[in-house]
Formats: C-alpha cells, sequence, structure tokens
C-alpha cells in the first residue's frame, strides 16, 4: 500500500489539504435519520468505541460491537466496557455481516489487520467509518469499491464526547467522505447523522477531508496539545527543584497548573489567559513567549514538514513493525521522570496562585498554541480546523494531567498521539536547555511577588495589542460564540 497523499498532484493534495467548512446548524435539522433503523456495529470498545457508542444508543440508533475473539474469550476489558453496558457483543462473523455501518474504533495501528479481516466480511453497499483518517491517508488502504468510507473524527478525548453529550452538548467534531468511495452518493448524509448521533452538531461541525484531519490532527497531538504539555511539565518541575522549592508543591503546580491556566485560554483564548496575570507578570509571560515562539518555531515547522511529506508516518509505521520498541521505551522513560514520580503535596494552591507562580507555563501554553496554528495554517489547513487541533483541544489535554499526570495523558490519548508526544519532547527538551538556564523561580515557582508593579504604557498597549490581533484569536472568537450561542440553545 502506498501513501494515497504522495500519489495525488500537488493541486489535488493543495484542494484537500484546504478543505473545510464550518456548517450551519440547520444542515442538521435531520438528525440522526439517515442512520434510524440501519445496524451500526462498533469495531474494539476502548477510548472512542465506547463513548461513541453509549451517545450514539442514547441518539435512537441501534448499536453492538465486535471484537477479536481473544477479547471475548478472555473477557477483556473492552468486552467488559461493551457487555456491562448492556450492548451486544459478537465476533466478526457474527456481527460484521448484519452491519449497514461499521465503525473501525480500534487503534490506528491495527486498522490494515482490521480493515483486511472484516471487509470481507461486509455487506455489499455498507459503510466503513473511522475517526482518524491515519489508514486511508497514509497507509493508503483501498476498500472494496461498493463500500462508502467515511469519517467522523471527535476534537477531543473519548472521555469528554461522553461527558460533553450527557450535558446535552457535544464536542467540536470533524467529518469527510473519501472521495474514492461515495459508490452510492450518501456518505455526507450518513457523516452528518453519525457526528448528530454522538453530539457533535451541537458544539460545531467542520466538513472536510480525510486529509486536512490526518494532517492537522497529527500536528495538534504532536506539538501544543500533548508534546509541549510534556516537555514543559518536564523542564518547569525539574527547574523548580534545581532552585529548592518543596517538590510536593512543585508537583503540585503543575499537574493541576495546566489544567487551571488552560480553563482561562477556554473561555477567552490567549488573551483572556494573560490577562489573569497581573501587568508586569504579562508582559514577562509576553516576552518569555516570543523568545520560546522563536526557538521552537524550526521544530514546529520540521514536525508539520515531517506530517506531510509522510516521514513521520514511514518512522512510526517502521516502530509498529518492531514491536513498538520505542514507543514502549519512551513510555517506560516518562514514567521514571522525575516529575511523573513525586505526588502532588497537600498544600493549598488558590487559583490565581498557579497564574502569578506559573508565569512560564503561561508562556508555554501561549507559545506552543499560536506556532502551532501559525504552522498549520502556513501549510494549508483552514483556520477553523487549525483552531481546534491548537487552542480549543488544549484545555482537555490539560484536564487529563490532572487527573493522574503524564500517564492519565498518554493512556487516554491514541497510541498515534502519544508517540508523536515523545518524539516532541525528545527534540524540544534539549532545545530548551540554553533558554531555561536562565529562568529563576520568579517566573515559575515563586511569581514576581513584591517587585515593582509598574510597567511602561507603550509596551503594555503593544502587547495587549499583539495579542487580540493575532489570528488565533480572531477565528477563535467567532467559533466560541457560535458554541456558546448554542450551548444556550440546548
Ligand atoms: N483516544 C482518543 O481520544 C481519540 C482517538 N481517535 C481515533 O479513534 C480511533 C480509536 O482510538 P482509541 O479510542 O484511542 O483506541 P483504543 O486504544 O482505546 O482502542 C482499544 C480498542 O481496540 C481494540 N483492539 C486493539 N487491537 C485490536 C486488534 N488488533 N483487533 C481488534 N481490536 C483491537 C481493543 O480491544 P482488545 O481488548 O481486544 O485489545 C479495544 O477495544 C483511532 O483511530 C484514533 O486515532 C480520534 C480522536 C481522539
Ligand atoms: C490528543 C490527540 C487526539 O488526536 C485526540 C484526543 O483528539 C488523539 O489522537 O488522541
Ligand atoms: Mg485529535
Ligand atoms: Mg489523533
Amino acid at each position: 500500500m502506498a501513501n494515497y497523499f504522495n500519489t495525488l498532484p500537488l493541486r489535488e493534495q493543495l484542494a484537500q489539504l484546504a478543505q473545510c467548512e464550518f456548517m450551519n446548524a440547520d444542515e442538521f435539522t435531520d438528525g440522526v435519520d439517515a442512520l434510524k433503523g440501519k445496524k451500526l456495529v462498533i469495531v474494539g470498545c476502548g477510548a472512542q468505541g465506547l463513548n461513541q457508542g453509549l451517545n450514539l444508543r442514547d441518539s435512537g440508533l441501534d448499536v453492538s460491537y465486535t471484537l477479536r475473539d481473544s477479547a471475548i474469550s478472555e473477557r477483556r476489558q473492552s468486552f467488559l466496557n461493551a457487555s456491562e453496558n448492556g450492548f451486544t457483543v459478537g465476533t466478526y462473523q457474527e456481527l460484521i455481516p448484519t452491519a449497514d455501518v461499521v465503525l473501525n474504533l480500534t487503534p490506528d495501528k491495527q486498522h490494515t489487520s482490521v480493515v483486511n479481516a472484516i471487509m470481507p466480511l461486509m455487506k455489499q453497499g455498507s459503510t466503513l467509518a473511522y475517526s482518524h483518517g491515519f489508514n486511508i491517508v497514509e497507509e493508503g488502504m483501498q476498500v472494496r469499491d461498493d463500500i462508502t468510507v467515511i469519517m467522523v473524527a471527535p476534537k477531543c478525548p473519548g472521555s469528554e464526547v461522553r461527558e460533553e453529550y450527557k450535558r446535552g452538548f457535544g464536542v467540536p467534531t470533524l467529518i469527510a467522505v473519501h472521495p474514492e468511495n461515495d459508490p452510492q452518493g450518501h456518505g455526507l448524509a450518513q457523516a452528518k447523522a453519525y457526528a448528530a448521533g454522538t453530539g457533535g452538531h451541537r458544539a460545531g461541525v467542520l466538513k472536510s477531508s480525510f486529509i486536512a484531519e490526518v494532517k492537522s490532527d497529527l500536528m495538534g497531538e504532536q506539538t501544543i496539545l500533548c508534546g509541549m504539555l510534556q516537555t514543559g511539565s518536564i523542564l518547569c518541575f525539574d527547574k523548580m527543584i534545581e532552585k529548592g522549592i518543596d517538590a510536593g508543591y512543585a508537583s503540585k503546580l503543575i499537574q493541576y497548573g495546566w489544567e487551571v491556566i488552560t480553563e482561562a485560554l477556554k473561555y477567552g483564548g490567549v488573551t483572556n489567559m494573560l490577562d489573569r496575570l497581573s501587568n508586569p507578570a504579562k508582559v514577562k509571560a509576553f516576552e518569555l513567549s516570543e523568545e520560546l515562539k522563536q526557538i521552537m518555531r524550526p521544530l514546529y515547522n520540521k514536525h508539520q514538514d515531517d506530517i506531510i511529506d509522510g516521514t513521520f508516518s514511514r518512522t512510526m509505521m517502521e516502530d509498529w513493525n518492531n514491536d513498538d520498541a520505542n514507543l514502549l521505551k519512551w513510555r517506560a522513560e516518562t514514567a521514571e521522570t522525575h516529575f511523573e514520580k513525586t505526588p502532588a503535596g497537600n498544600v493549598e494552591i488558590a487559583e490565581q496562585e498557579f497564574f502569578d507562580n506559573g508565569i512560564l507555563m503561561v508562556a508555554m501554553v501561549k507559545a506552543g498554541v499560536e506556532l502551532a496554528f501559525e504552522t498549520m495554517t502556513a501549510a494549508g489547513i483552514i483556520a477553523e480546523s487549525a483552531y481546534y487541533e491548537s487552542l480549543h483541544e488544549t484545555p482537555l489535554i490539560a484536564n487529563t494531567i490532572a487527573r493522574k499526570k503524564l500517564f492519565e495523558m498518554n493512556r487516554t490519548i491514541s497510541d498515534t498521539a502519544e508517540y508523536g508526544c515523545y518524539l516532541y519532547n525528545h527534540a524540544c527538551l534539549p532545545l530548551l536547555q540554553d533558554f531555561m538556564q536562565k529562568i529563576d523561580t520568579d517566573v515559575i515557582g515563586k511569581g514576581l511577588g513584591e517587585h515593582s508593579n509598574q510597567v511602561d504604557n507603550q509596551t503594555l498597549i503593544q502587547i495587549n495589542t499583539a495579542l487580540r490581533e493575532h489570528p488565533v484569536e480572531k477565528v477563535g472568537a467567532t467559533l466560541r460564540g457560535y458554541m456558546s450561542a448554542m450551548k444556550k440553545i440546548v
């Protein structure tokens, strides 16, 4: 199989990268109708599988699960997830031939073998759905001509897909139809109904392409969403220990700090996050983030370039073929970091203190969000999609660190995201070594304290303007506006 993106002529690559359109709420008036009465069979019952299935069933659709034989006979967690929630569970032979739509929600690494196993069993004219386009775009999976191939990709971890649905809302979702596999022309109607069934239509749906989804999703997860938070956690923690800050305090400041800081991002973007700081702290955070952006820009460009030309996927697939040797080694190394091994202390940290004593963390989030957004849009990804993959999803990933540190983040995200996260971390740690030499506890651990509260008017005006004028803030304001308007309707 060849990398599908690399087989396309340049103009087609560019057209598909730029394919992304925010859909109006009135395009979802039919709700789940296109899938009503159809049999949906989900392969895999993990992070996305379980949570999407629960939402789809609550939306009135007929959902069951198929698992590999060993998962059923050994009553593994995926079997328990499905059966204890009252779903029918069966083997591929039992359920795939009955399915109108097969939702492939197994890890990306398994897609080729899973699709090769289920395809011969699939009904004539049925549909194969994905939540990430890696298999189609990077591996060039060829699907039988009579089968429709769609994607419904929630822009968040599986746990949030369910939590938002239970709140009567949903999560922003990207949908697509593979142009090579839409024999009956109903791919879009089915993808819309599937997105509505998960609740995604209440938060905002982007009509996009498999290619745009893959090239933006990989970029977001490797850089700001997971990589930057991992690197930032390790560097900030080690610096505080080096400077004599209590280990329990340092551990708590970071473990919960990302969540508190990025909550401000969720409500009012980078501007609001920096507005939570005093004026001198804001100036400091801005200056640090500008320096960070300059140092890290080549790394962000490299990640995007390697994703676009297929270098990243080739490298990761080599690791797949080597029994995940690197992934497993890097996972074990992460578990051994000082940050990961130091429990959060039993100390009270007030909400504002996370900002005041975490100026460097604020600077890292700002730098990472803006760089990821700038790099994606420079590569042809549309601003709305780049926003979801940089700013929007950062708080959702930060929540996972608050639960159980980097272990929880890397457990919750896909294996593909975890691999890319470590790759970024290994490159970024040495890159920031000199920068970190100059860092002291005024920006991480203790705050600016009683230092002069004076700022230069012109400097402050320039900083506020730069913050508010950044393109991620413009598109963010519009998209957050849609989300809150839609939330009120529910
Ligand atoms: N994690 C996330 O939040 C997000 C994931 N996605 C995408 O969703 C898809 C699913 O990812 P995710 O939910 O993380 O996956 P998980 O790792 O959580 O999936 C695990 C499930 O897949 C099954 N499985 C594993 N290997 C095989 C195999 N060889 N054959 C059959 N079943 C297998 C497991 O069953 P068993 O018990 O047999 O091992 C289990 O039910 C991916 O394409 C991912 O990119 C998209 C957005 C976010
Ligand atoms: C963290 C990245 C993600 O793409 C996601 C949760 O959206 C993944 O692959 O896990
Ligand atoms: Mg994603
Ligand atoms: Mg992903």
